[in-house]
This record gives structure tokens, C-alpha cells and sequence, in this order.
């Protein structure tokens, strides 16, 4: 079955070749302060007719590799997971139980954010190192939930990322095996490579991820806790659009990022700012890159040359944010995270710069993305650096193997910020 449209914002998790996700994005994300996040009704029921869409895709596993079984044949998964990334058997232990600490209450708005069921408060899940005790829901993604934890020995505060597994009665282990691949599977394959980047420039915006495992019911990994995304920063801390100096700082943090992800052999395919994150320490102005779930390695693991593209590349992405491509069912490059992100920073500077933001045709979001590219909204001049439009159109020439200029794109930022007197010198954010 198919969703209609769908909403603004909706992150299409499945590509021919990628392991089914059972993935959507929606509109507005729910805070960190436990406000509801206003998430209408009509969206959450379209979450569940496009989860739909997965059905009779059926993921297996050949070895050591993803791969997933269309009615169009075999293919690899978008990552390959060593050894080292599967994940390991653990255990839960809920609140009142014994030896557990005293259950804690998740605020009622954590609890309406979706059906799906939350781990309560002074939950434990324990993984084949460590005790992890629940102290509250950060945020409801589209697949999982990702929770505020403390470690046992260390009393360290983390973030702990779910994705839930399909409960089918008894599980055989071969099918278990199947559902235990997946985003989140991907998510700590991509995190686990990065973490291995040694250059510490080159790994500057990744998470540390310091354990992953799975219970009966769901898969989790553990990361560093950061702050609030760009998302929540703009939507309700500022509760306005950034200044253009910070809107110009973000923009060279994400981009370093986006940088960071490709040095280490992945596309992100997600860009929006849901996916960036600022550091907790506040004088810190580092922007982490999160959500890797529909990541892809676009390099062959031993060549490190780039995987030739498919022909057809089902819609992947979030409809706001997708770069032309995504839109054309296209294998997306490099140059796809950046086209990307050059959407995200359009919209830093003036939410009003995306015309179709609240469009979610994507046939007609595509048109205007084009208009956007041959210069055809002259008013967004008047809140970016004019510098952009070589931007733009530096990356619009991009082949499918080019390797963008990041150094490059950098320097037009900080051109274009000196010229229109930006003050980026500032160290805080929200100038
Ligand atoms: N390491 C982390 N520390 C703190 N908050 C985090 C961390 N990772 C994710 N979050 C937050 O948890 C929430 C859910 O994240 P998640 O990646 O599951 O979904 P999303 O990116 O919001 O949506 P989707 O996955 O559907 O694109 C978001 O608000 C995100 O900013």
C-alpha cells in the first residue's frame, strides 16, 4: 500500500539495495523540555500507512553482509558490518524489580509522543559490560526512542538509542538474526567506523558510541550525551530564527561534519538540522553530526574508490531537505550531502528561503528546488551572503564523483560573512 503525500519533513528510510527501515520523519520534533511536541494527529496516523509501504520486504543475510530480498531480487546492504559492529545479547530489568531502583515516572508528554511503548524510568539494561539505568526519553525518532542514561560504575551520563524489534512469538535464531539488522545496525557500523578515525580534526563533530547490544524486544547503542539540535536550538531555546552570524557559524560547523562523515567513507543522506546537535559544554562551539541510519558507504572497503552508482535509487531522504536527486530516484554522491546542506543553510538564515516548507508534493517540491538553483527566488538575497550563489552553483556542476571543495565552500561562508558585516567572532550561538 501507499501513503498519499506525505508530510512535510518525511524521511523515506528505504532505497533498492538498503535494508528496510521501518523509518518516517515527521514535521515537529518534540522538545527536550517535555512540551508536546504538536506532532498533528493526521501525521502520526500517516506514520503507520508508511510504514506500510516495507511490507513483504523481507531483509536477510548472507555472509557477514545485509542484504535485502525485493521482488526485483538480492542486493547489499548500503554498509557492510564487520564483525565487530553485530550486536551482543543483553538484558532488561524493570523498575521494582529486584535489585532495581525505585521506578521513576517519564513526564505524560515523553509518554503521548508515540504508541510505541517506552522504557519506563529506572528500567536497567544491561549489556554484556555495563548496567545502564533509564532516567528519561530525550526524543522519539522515527524508528526509536533515544533515552538520558546513567553507567553503573562510572555514574557517567549517556544517551542510549532503541529501535524496536518485531515481536512474532517465539523467534527462530536465523530470523532473529534478520531483525537484528537494521537502522540502528547501521547507525553503530557508521559509528564504530568513525570512532576509528585517528585524525582528531577529521572525528571532531562524531558522537562516541561505548556500547550497542540487543534484549528480546529491542536493539540499542550507547553514545555521549550531546545538547539540543539545531532543531531544538532555533524551535525552542531561541523560539526565533538565528542571527546571521550564528546562522553562519552553524553553517561551517555542519559542513565540517558533513566533511568529517565522507573522510570516513559515508554519506549521511539525511542532512537536516534534527541531525546536528551542539555540545552540552556551552562554551564549546563544536556541532556534532548524528542519525546515521540511512547512511551509505559510497567507497569499496579496499579500493576506496567509489561504488559505481545504480540505476534507480527508491526515494530516500527528508522531502524538505532531499537534494534533486533523491528526488529523481537517483544514487546520491558527496555531492548530495552538500546540495543538502546547502538547503539546511538556506533555511538557517531565513526559514522563509525554503518555499516548498511546507509543501510535501514531492514532484512539485523538486520544481522549486530547481527555480532555487537557477536563482529564481531573488528575495532569499536579501538574508544570505550573496557568496552562496558560487556556492550553489560550484556544487550544481558537481559530478557523481566529485569530491567537493570543503575548504573551498568554507572560505566563500567567511567571505560572504565579512562582506555583509556579519559579527561571527562572537562565542556563543545565539547571539
Ligand atoms: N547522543 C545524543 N544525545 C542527546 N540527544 C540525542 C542524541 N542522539 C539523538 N538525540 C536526540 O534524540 C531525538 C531522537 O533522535 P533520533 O535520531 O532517533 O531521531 P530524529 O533524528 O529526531 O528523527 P529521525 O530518526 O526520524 O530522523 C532527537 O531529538 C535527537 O536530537
Amino acid at each position: 500500500m501507499h501513503a498519499k503525500a506525505p508530510p512535510p519533513s518525511t524521511t523515506s528510510r528505504t532505497g533498492e539495495g538498503e535494508v528496510p527501515q521501518r523509518k518516517t520523519r515527521t514535521a515537529p520534533l518534540p522538545g527536550r523540555d517535555g512540551k508536546p511536541s504538536g506532532a498533528p494527529v493526521a501525521i502520526r496516523k500517516q506514520r503507520k500507512t508508511l510504514r506500510s509501504d516495507y511490507e513483504g520486504v523481507k531483509p536477510i543475510v548472507m555472509g557477514g553482509m545485509v542484504a535485502q530480498k525485493k521482488r526485483t531480487g538480492t542486493r547489499r546492504s548500503c554498509v557492510s558490518i564487520g564483525k565487530d559492529d553485530v550486536l551482543k545479547r543483553a538484558t532488561i530489568v524493570k523498575p521494582n524489580e529486584a535489585g532495581s531502583p525505585a521506578p521513576g515516572k517519564l513526564g505524560a508528554a515523553a509518554k503521548r509522543r508515540n504508541q510505541r511503548p517506552k522504557l519506563d524510568a529506572g528500567t536497567i539494561v544491561n549489556s554484556e559490560s555495563h548496567a545502564y539505568y533509564i532516567i528519561d526519553l530525550i526524543g522519539a525518532g522515527g524508528f526509536g526512542d533515544v533515552y538520558k542514561v546513567e553507567q553503573n560504575v562510572t555514574k557517567e551520563i549517556y544517551a542510549l538509542k532503541t529501535e524496536q524489534i518485531p515481536q512474532k512469538g517465539n523467534m527462530p535464531q536465523d530470523r532473529l538474526k534478520v531483525e537484528l539488522c537494521g537502522a540502528l545496525q547501521i547507525e553503530t557500523t557508521v559509528m564504530s567506523a568513525c570512532n576509528k578515525v585517528t585524525d582528531p580534526e577529521k572525528r571532531r563533530h562524531f558522537v562516541r558510541m561505548v556500547d550497542k547490544g540487543f534484549t528480546d524486544k529491542f536493539k540499542f547503542l550507547v553514545m555521549d550525551l550531546v545538547g539540543p539540535s539545531i532543531d531544538d536550538l532555533r524551535r525552542h531555546v531561541l523560539g526565533t530564527d538565528f542571527s546571521r552570524a550564528t546562522a553562519t557559524k552553524l553553517s561551517i560547523e555542519t559542513l565540517q561534519g558533513i566533511a568529517c562523515l565522507h573522510h570516513a567513507g559515508f554519506l549521511h543522506r539525511d542532512i537536516k538540522p534534527q541531525n546536528f546537535a551542539c555540545s552540552r559544554d556551552p562554551n564549546s562551539p563544536t556541532i556534532y553530526i548524528l542519525d546515521f541510519g540511512i547512511a551509505r558507504q559510497y567507497t569499496n572497503r579496499n579500493s576506496k574508490e567509489v561504488r559505481p552508482a545504480r540505476d534507480y535509487v527508491k526515494f530516500l531522504g527528508t522531502i524538505r531537505y532531499a537534494s534533486r536527486s533523491a528526488h529523481r530516484s537517483k544514487e546520491q554522491s558527496r555531492k548530495d550531502d552538500v546540495e543538502q546542506w546547502i538547503f539546511l543553510t538556506a533555511e538557517m538564515y531565513d526559514i522563509g528561503n525554503l518555499s516548498w516548507r511546507k509543501n510535501n508534493d514531492r514532484g512539485a517540491v523538486l520544481l522549486e528546488k530547481e527555480k532555487f538553483f537557477q536563482f529564481k527566488s531573488p528575495h532569499i538575497w536579501t538574508s544570505m551572503p550573496a557568496t552562496f550563489k558560487q556556492i550553489m552553483k560550484t556544487t550544481d556542476a558537481m559530478g557523481y564523483e566529485t569530491e567537493p571543495d570543503y575548504p573551498a565552500i568554507q572560505a566563500l561562508i567567511e567571505l560572504g560573512a565579512r562582506e555583509s558585516k556579519y559579527d561571527t567572532t562572537l562565542p556563543q550561538y545565539d547571539d
